[in-house]
């Protein structure tokens, strides 16, 4: 097991205005792409401001995560989907371990969640495969779950995009240069919940509220409570920061997808959240969100030919959004150590006592 311990304070992860990317002149735009850029290359965390985002869709989102999480076991184990290779409905404290997603073996994962996402019938024109577009799994209570997660959703998705545009722009690229790879995106929302049972606060060693992944996709929105301990980030020399949003920004961070068409030029930064338990030993409460922008199920990620030089040879071979993301969801959900994310874990493997 290769858990790394908290070694550094916190990080400063860039904060990127984003507000006239969309309507700006040349120059705005232009002067917001090359801190992305910089960000990118350097962290691969942001805390976006600018977003657009009301706080009341926010509010909506933690108070359905609230009242669901606070049903009784029973009622929300009855939204398990029927196999774990289905990414949807209610995952129970200790079922996944992310850091499986990498190849590496690690004790179970703390963390709850609940998983909706795109489904093949939003896009009825396509034919998309019902395994990657899995039908949501939306509970009867509380009342009002669908429609504010729905409307988070909604709003994330919009900024996901957003930022998608910025990214092209901060690789030379035209602004809509990744729609053709994300215009029937199969993206996903992981509502988090961190918090042991009262009085049972025993952990295995090296046990986390989420293990250490990187994440799967294009990009990732995550609303997070600002609660120490929370989510750490992996710094390039081996340590641990934690990361606490900044009031009135949303951290963003890139997945694997931009990793590999920048051939990590930009990083798929490595990250986990340690147990939910304060100095004391007393369990904590701590809620995430992250919406995953995944890419388009049939689309191929090649490396980007302005990223390749004769000093730059290709690090990763194509493969379909779908391949990918099967294979890393095999490791977390279904425990079967994914064998093709070698780069991704040697970031961690080189950290083992
Ligand atoms: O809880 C957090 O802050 C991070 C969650 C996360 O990394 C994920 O859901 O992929
Ligand atoms: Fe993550």
């Amino acid at each position: 097991m290769s858990t790394a311990k908290a070694t550094g304070g916190p990080l400063q992860v860039p904060v990127v205005d984003i507000d006239g990317f969309e309507d700006g002149d040349t120059e705005r735009r232009a002067e917001i792409a090359r801190l992305v850029d910089r960000a990118a290359r350097e962290v691969g965390f942001l805390q976006i401001k600018g977003h657009g985002i009301p706080e009341i869709a926010a509010d909506g989102l933690a108070e359905a995560m609230d009242d669901f999480f606070a049903l009784p076991f029973e009622d929300k184990v009855a939204y398990k989907p029927p196999t774990p290779e289905v990414n949807r409905g209610y995952t129970a404290p200790r079922d996944e371990r992310l850091s499986y997603s990498l190849g590496v073996t690690s004790p179970a994962d703390l963390f709850e969640a609940y998983n909706v996402g795109v489904e093949a019938s939003k896009f009825a024109d396509l034919d998309l495969p019902e395994d990657h577009y899995p039908a949501n799994m939306w509970p009867e209570r509380p009342a009002l779950f669908e429609r504010n997660v729905e409307e988070w959703m909604r709003q994330a998705n919009k900024l996901a995009n957003t930022l998608t545009r910025v990214f092209a722009v901060a690789l030379d690229l035209p602004a809509d240069y990744f729609k053709s790879y994300t215009d029937h995106s199969m993206d996903t929302l992981r509502m988090n919940r961190y918090q042991l049972p009262d009085g049972d606060v025993r952990l295995e060693p090296g046990q986390l509220g989420m293990g250490p992944h990187t994440d799967y996709g294009v990009v990732t929105v995550l609303w997070a409570d600002d609660v120490l301990p929370g989510l750490q980030i992996l710094d390039s020399e081996g340590g641990w920061h934690d990361v606490r949003p900044a009031p009135g920004a949303l951290l963003i961070n890139l997945g694997d997808l931009l990793a590999r068409w920048t051939n990590d030029r930009w990083i798929s930064t490595m990250h986990q959240v340690l147990a939910p338990v304060d100095s004391e030993g007393r369990p904590l409460l701590r809620r995430s969100a992250a919406y995953f922008l995944d890419g388009n199920a049939d689309a191929v990620i090649d490396c980007l030919p302005s990223c390749l030089g004769p000093e730059e040879p290709k690090l990763y071979e194509p493969v379909t959004v779908a391949e990918h993301l099967a294979a890393k969801l095999a490791g977390s959900r279904s425990l079967k150590p994914n064998p093709n994310a070698g780069r991704e874990a040697s970031r961690l493997r080189s950290l083992s006592v």
